[in-house]
């Protein structure tokens, strides 16, 4: 894939054309999806092939600021893998435009963090788990203690900074690679089923973290099975089929318009087990 870093060129700079030009199964209005807020990320043409197999195919997309967009599909249908694209660590057919933040385009380009489904944390406590990833990110050493404990605080953790980070419960630890993500202050939080190995209460804190953050201003990229948790968090829904994006909607719009057909069938499949 091509990547466009900064300079953007006006083919793929997203105003509303850009939305009308989008594969969007449905007319989904550009102001619906507020074209007025800034791009983050553009996608053209993105794909991903993996041997035989096509997992991502001709995805136009653009990520704009204050999006909390939700990835949903079934098993198998490129939810991580555009995840990925986005957060460009997959290098497929297409092109990505990573948008400079700032007056005319002159800024930096945006901060981003990932965090998966079971988190990766290494034998070191809390609180080194945090400086060490503040440390790579070229925090300077006066910064990052107090940083990683405004993060530790922010997720409620401080009084277990000490504590080895893969002694800690499933959800503690969730909340612990969230104050990583958060510690690097990112424009962008890419979040693959955040939620998916939690109970329902450490689900419960979890989605709170992550709609804190939003409401600080992070944008969101989440790929979940849960339609409830969908609804509680996103406000841009995207429906993949075998690879491809076939729906683009504003969550009200996609849990109440008429959807193509294997993207209803698959709403009325899920939502009944979902809270
Ligand atoms: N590294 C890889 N090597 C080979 N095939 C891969 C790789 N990553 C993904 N795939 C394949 O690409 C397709 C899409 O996978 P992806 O993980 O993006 O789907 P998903 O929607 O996130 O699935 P799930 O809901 O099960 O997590 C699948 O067929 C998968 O097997």
């Amino acid at each position: 894939m091509s990547a466009v870093l900064g300079g953007v060129p006006r083919s793929i700079d997203a105003g509303p054309l850009a939305l009308d030009a989008a594969p969007l199964a449905l007319d989904a209005t550009p102001l619906a999806l507020d074209a007025s807020r800034p791009a983050l990320i553009t996608l053209r043409g993105a794909g991903a092939v993996f041997g035989t197999v096509q997992a991502l195919a001709e995805v136009d997309l653009t990520l704009r600021r204050g999006d909390r967009l939700a990835l949903v599909g079934a098993n198998g249908s490129g939810k991580t893998t555009l995840l990925r694209c986005l957060h460009g660590l997959i290098d497929g057919p297409g092109e990505r435009t990573l948008h400079a933040q700032g007056p005319a385009g002159q800024g930096r380009v945006p901060v981003m963090a990932m965090l998966f489904q079971r988190p990766f944390l290494l034998h070191l406590t809390a609180r080194r788990n945090l400086t060490l990833a503040l440390w790579l990110a070229g925090v300077p050493r006066a910064e990052r203690r107090q940083r990683a404990d405004a993060a530790l605080e922010r997720v409620g953790l401080q009084s277990l900074a000490e504590r080895s980070a893969r002694a800690l419960s499933g959800g503690q630890q969730q909340r612990l690679a969230l104050a990583r993500a958060w510690a690097l202050r990112p424009d962008i939080l890419f979040l693959d089923e955040p939620t998916a190995s939690l109970d329902p209460s450490a689900k419960r804190e979890v989605e709170t973290l992550i709609d804190d953050f939003a409401r600080d201003g992070v944008t969101l990229v989440m790929s979940t099975h849960n339609l409830g948790q969908a609804k509680r968090l996103a406000n841009r829904v995207i429906h993949l089929e075998a690879g491809r994006l076939v729906v683009d909607l504003p969550v009200d719009r996609f849990f109440h318009d008429t959807l193509p057909p294997a993207a209803a069938q698959f709403l009325k499949g899920e939502l009944p087990w979902t809270t």
